[in-house]
């Protein structure tokens, strides 16, 4: 399906080193054809093996760590088994790969990964990984193949408008129903783990946007079948037969979310879903069975709920965790909150008046953002007019590096400063464009990114509205990632926090709502 599928950024991580390099063989450089020079080999200690080690042992991290250190170099070459991996980590020639989509590609990838991850017939499979080589922009080109439809139809389903805006309209009534609920709850001193609780929430909103009254998702077996799936990607892409051994939850997990999803479709639960699920089905319907439908709408919660989750714990976190920010974003909430008729409003239209809370989640993303994005080279090129890259080698975007940029974040790119985002745009703001990675860029841009910045916005905007939070440890304390899913663009805590949750004085008892 479009794939929307992904987040798939770093799931291509493992099929790209543990399985493309071994089948793409490297042909020595052929000076004839290419008087260019490779990007600078990063020498390891073991020949061949090193750097994939470093790769499976630190995950994302190794590129960062490598870039830290050849940090005067844009683009570096990682040998691996018989091929290579270019590392970019200089804005400017992010631009240039980008322009060439596809030779530099990520659709490939993404046909790859998704259609090893949903397990699809070999007919699907084939359909999918066909992508004619004129193709263009999958945002504006029309029959280019299954798997660009499809994306072309995500695109258009997910620009401002109608269907947009029916979205967005759908997600605020569980957000706001949640909160209430929470609130009801709170006398009772729950204590809650502060991602599980998150987790749960956002996708409970984001799929009821997606999927409608008939939601496959309202079943909590069919959601922690999914979350089972989504944390075994990596083992999962090891094909049909590993994978039973290495991720055997991750197995049951999409079998149940594909279970599901059959009898959504049997009962045409997606005629009441989204202009998304509409235009996606229709787009596939043409090709593939309903039981490779099923498969790539359980592979589509990589794109929508993946990202979107720890892009919202990761926000309220920022924001508890510094009283200067709390301050800020809850002067701004409280300014566009009104009361009428016994209700608590707040205006969903001005969320996006809010500087400071929108500078917030920006810089979430850029502080947080671990992922790679990864693409194949499916032709000989030369970047920049410099860069001699081959055909069968991977290249992959180091955001986490891109996003520390000195020369193009300043001094303080180490550190999280909630109003770098805000207009007035300063000088550097061209340049940081390309340099901000939290939805990719270029032709692969996130379809997804106005829905899921404002359905994280209005989340963010109501619970800190409503509710103070005090961490169990009675101080929030650094919090590291957890970077072992590299399929991630922006990854989970590597710890529990436990949360007590307090109305705001003066509130209680209240109900609150968006309003339109
Ligand atoms: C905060 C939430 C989200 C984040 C951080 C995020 C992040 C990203 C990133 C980084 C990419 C680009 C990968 C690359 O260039 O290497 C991407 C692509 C994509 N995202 Fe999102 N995403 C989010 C939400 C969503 C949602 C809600 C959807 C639902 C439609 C979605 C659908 C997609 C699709 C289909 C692509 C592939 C685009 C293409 O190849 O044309 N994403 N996303």
């Amino acid at each position: 399906m479009e794939h929307q599928f992904l987040s798939l950024t770093g799931i291509c991580l493992l099929s790209s080193t543990l399985l493309g390099l071994v089948v793409f063989s490297c042909r020595k450089l052929d000076e004839k054809t290419n008087e260019k020079p490779e990007p600078y080999h990063v020498p390891s200690v073991v020949p061949y093996l090193g750097h994939l080690i470093g790769i499976i042992w630190y995950r994302n991290g190794y590129y960062t760590k490598i870039s830290a250190k050849y940090n005067k170099l844009p683009i570096y070459t990682l040998p691996v088994l018989k091929g290579q991996i270019y590392v970019i980590n200089e804005p400017d020639l992010i631009v240039a790969a980008q322009r060439q989509p596809k030779i530099i590609s990520f659709w490939q990838v993404e046909a790859m990964s998704i259609t090893t991850l949903g397990a699809i017939s070999t007919s699907g499979s084939k359909k999918l990984k066909n992508i004619p080589s004129q193709v263009h922009h999958a945002e504006k080109v029309q029959g280019q193949g299954l798997l660009l439809d499809g994306l072309s139809a995500t695109h258009r389903a997910m620009a401002p408008g109608l269907g947009f805006q029916e979205m967005l309209l759908a997600a605020r009534e569980p957000i706001a129903e949640a909160l209430n609920a929470l609130a009801g709850r709170i006398t009772a001193q729950v204590h809650v783990d502060m991602w599980q609780w998150v987790k749960h929430e956002v996708t409970h909103a984001t799929t009821e946007s997606v999927y409608g009254p008939m939601n496959p998702y309202r079943d909590l077996a069919v959601e922690n079948g999914f979350w089972d799936f989504s944390d075994n990607v990596m083992w999962l892409m090891s094909g049909p037969t590993l994978s039973k051994i290495l991720a055997s939850k991750g197995c049951e997990g999409r079998a149940t979310v594909i279970a599901a999803f059959l009898e959504y479709f049997r009962k045409n639960g997606h005629e009441s879903g989204s202009a998304l699920v509409k235009a996606r089905v229709k787009v596939m319907k043409r090709e593939l069975p309903q039981s490779d439908i099923a498969a790539l709408e359980c592979v589509n919660g990589q794109a929508i709920l993946v990202n979107s989750v720890p892009t919202a714990f990761w926000t309220l976190w920022q924001v508890y965790s510094n009283d200067e920010i709390l301050h800020a974003v809850r002067g701004e909430v409280d300014a566009i909150t009104s009361f009428k008729d016994g209700w608590k409003t707040i205006s969903l239209p001005t969320l996006t008046n809010l500087p400071i809370l929108e500078s917030t989640m920006q810089e979430t993303l850029r502080y947080r953002s671990c992922g790679v994005g990864p693409r194949m080279v499916l032709e000989d090129t030369v970047l920049e007019s410099k860069h001699h890259l081959r055909k069968g080698s991977y290249v992959m975007f180091d955001n986490r590096s891109l996003h520390l940029h000195k020369p193009t974040w300043g001094s303080d790119s180490e550190d999280f400063n909630m109003r770098r985002f805000i207009k007035p745009i300063d000088r550097r703001r061209i340049q940081r464009s390309s340099a901000f990675r939290g939805f990719g860029g270029g032709a692969n841009l996130c379809p997804g990114k106005d829905f899921a910045s404002l359905e994280i916005m209005a989340f963010v905007a109501m619970f800190v509205a409503r509710f103070d939070m005090i961490p169990d440890k009675g101080r929030w304390e650094n919090l590291q990632q957890d970077l072992s899913n590299v399929a991630l663009a922006i990854s989970p805590p590597a710890s529990k926090v436990f949360v007590q949750i307090v109305e705001r004085e003066s509130l209680g008892g209240l109900k609150w709502k968006f309003e339109d």
